[in-house]
């Protein structure tokens, strides 16, 4: 999706709750014309008052200024709810539309930027345009609308003092986006280092364990010293000259009622008008306040959200994942799986793939072996397309692998890794991933073959209990990935060094199981074990990205010529280390 424009996201985004828009500009609008009524029932009531008027008509604009106040706050109300509504609800649909586009990114992408970076985006850049989503528009023309209303009762009490104040809004306008310029900058640079403490802190929390290892403690704290320090120097130059600012705008603004007293006053003296007005020219010129400086508060708060607009338009024009294929029907059968010629590069220039070319049959189990650094582990994330290869073609059952469709891909290519990825959840949600047609049982059965029942056992809660990373051991964590695998049996599986933190012992009974689930499968298993790759029907053996060799693995063991065979007279651990 590329949007060109900021204003295109508020017709995508907001412009969809027109009604509820058309009820908030009805509201806003309400009350600000209410609110101007009220100054003229008190010119009224004072009035009459002065030149000894009914008692009933000072009790009837009494009652008609409670009634108008009583709308006005109602009207009040009603804007917020609506006005909290329509924000919500677009800036949510934004979120989701990023996180969403977020997971469809290709994982160079992901790579470039760190998790917070993207959090910020997300939450923080979304939430600077609630404000331009529901309130600019209406904001500006309600502001409008009393500024005009104000100065046309000025002109309507005399005209003098319409020019007056004419003169002064524009005054004010100009003073006010002067003063308020100055203060931006620093408190972008203060918002700057903001991050830069809390991007810190974070870093150094993760790594908390490493530091404490390490001895640096007292290094990080200094580090931490430094940037609070700038943190609060900048944040009080930001203060210090926003509250100039602020103060120089209220300084103006004493002005204008020193002006309105007086030419009140001198108007009143002439005879011109009558005491109520001299109150109403007061209260009018109180009221100028607001719709100044809210329209002022909108443009800053556009040129703020503009920051925050552009990152989300690139983030948004960030290309997803190239081609997204269309089969989304994979193989019902294991699949033939074919690299011919690919080259691959994760960064420019730097090949970790050369010309690869090999082919693995239908229900095959393919050991890659080979140093590390080799590009085993880079072969496995081309065939589940987390990297696209540059040069070459992959073909699964003789296709490209581009005309499959990722979802299809990701369902039927299981990729399981040392690192196991937890979700926050039970141990039900971890393992079936929300797929409802594995039940319970089917759950259990698994953890009993693949030799973790016991762990299962001590669970408080059973298959309800939450999962926490940080109580499982590494085997452990190994085997409930393999879990994952055993249930959604798809039809192409790669294990990467995915029993490796097993004890040996363990790792013979899971590979039994293992060799089940393989059966019939067409599977690559990485390995640095020697015993892992007696599961193997063949082996291809990798150097610097290159084939160094491939064949039936009985055939290699064989031959005393084979790079293979050479491994295993040597031990292949060592030679592998
Ligand atoms: N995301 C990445 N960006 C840049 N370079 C990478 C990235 N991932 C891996 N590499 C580099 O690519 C090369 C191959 O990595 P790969 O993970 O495929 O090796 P491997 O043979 O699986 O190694 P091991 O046996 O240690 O798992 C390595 O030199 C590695 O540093």
């Amino acid at each position: 999706m590329l949007i060109q424009k900021p204003i295109h996201l508020f017709q995508k985004y907001a412009l969809p709750y027109w009604k509820s828009l058309s009820f908030l500009a009805f509201f806003v609008i309400a009350h600000s014309i209410l609110s101007l009524i009220n100054p003229h029932i008190v010119k009224f009531f004072i009035d009459t008052a002065v030149g000894g008027g009914a008692f009933s008509k000072l009790l009837q604009a009494a009652v008609l200024f409670f009634t108008i106040a009583l709308f006005t706050q109602l009207f009040t109300i009603c804007s917020t709810f609506v006005g909290k509504k329509v924000s919500w609800k677009s800036t949510n649909i934004l979120r989701t539309d990023l996180v969403s586009h977020c997971l469809k990114l290709k994982i160079q992408d992901h790579h470039k930027q760190n998790p917070g970076d993207l959090t910020e985006r997300i939450d923080g850049d979304v939430t600077a345009l609630s404000n331009f989503f529901s309130n600019f528009f209406v904001t500006i023309l309600n502001n409008v609308l009393i500024l005009l209303g104000i100065l046309i009762v000025f002109y309507v009490e005399d005209w003098k003092i319409g020019v007056l104040f004419t003169a002064f809004t524009f005054a004010v306008f100009l003073i006010i986006n002067k003063f308020r310029g100055y203060a931006a900058p620093h408190f972008m640079k203060a918002r700057k280092i903001a991050e830069e403490t809390y991007g810190f802190t974070e870093e150094k929390i993760n790594g908390l364990i490493s530091i404490q290892k390490s001895g640096a403690t007292a290094h990080m704290m200094n580090k931490l010293n430094v940037l609070l320090k700038n943190k609060l120097l900048t944040e009080r130059k930001a203060l210090m000259t926003a509250t100039a600012s602020h103060s120089i705008t209220m300084l103006t603004f004493s002005l204008g009622t020193v002006l309105a007293l007086g030419m009140g006053t001198y108007l009143f003296m002439k005879g011109t008008i009558t005491i109520g007005s001299i109150y109403l020219i007061y209260t009018y010129s109180q009221m100028l306040r607001v719709p100044i400086e809210q329209i002022s508060l909108q443009f800053e708060d556009l040129q703020r959200s503009s920051a925050s607009m552009e990152r989300i338009i690139s983030l948004l024009s960030t290309k997803t994942e190239t081609t997204k294929g269309e089969k989304s029907n994979f193989c019902h059968q294991a699949p033939t799986i074919e690299f011919k010629n690919i080259t691959f590069a994760y960064e420019q220039n730097q090949n970790i793939l050369h010309n690869l070319s090999f082919k693995v049959k239908s229900g095959e189990v393919l050991a890659i072996i080979g140093r590390t650094g080799c590009g085993k582990s880079t072969i496995a994330r081309l065939l589940t397309r987390l990297f696209e290869h540059q040069q070459g073609d992959i073909f699964i059952n003789g296709n490209k692998i581009q005309s499959y469709s990722i979802a299809s891909i990701r369902n039927n290519v299981a990729y399981v890794t040392q690192e196991l990825e937890l979700i926050h959840g039970t141990i039900r949600e971890n393992i079936a991933l929300w797929d409802e047609k594995i039940t319970d049982e089917q759950i259990k059965t698994a953890f009993k073959q693949l030799t973790i029942w016991e762990w299962f056992e001590r669970q408080p809660k059973g298959l309800d209990t939450p999962l926490d990373k940080n109580t499982l051991s590494a085997g452990e964590a190994q085997l409930i990935g393999l879990t994952r695998v055993f249930l959604k049996k798809p039809q192409v599986i790669i294990l990467d060094e995915a029993t490796a933190n097993l004890d040996i012992a363990t790792e013979k009974l899971v590979m039994e199981a293992l060799k089940k689930l393989l059966n019939g499968r067409t599977a690559f298993i990485i390995a640095h074990r020697l015993k892992t790759l007696y599961y193997a029907d063949s082996i291809m053996m990798l150097e610097e990205g290159k084939l160094l060799e491939q064949g039936l693995r009985e055939n290699l063991e064989k031959n005393p010529l084979s790079h293979y065979n050479q491994l295993l007279s040597k031990g292949m651990e060592e030679q592998l280390a």
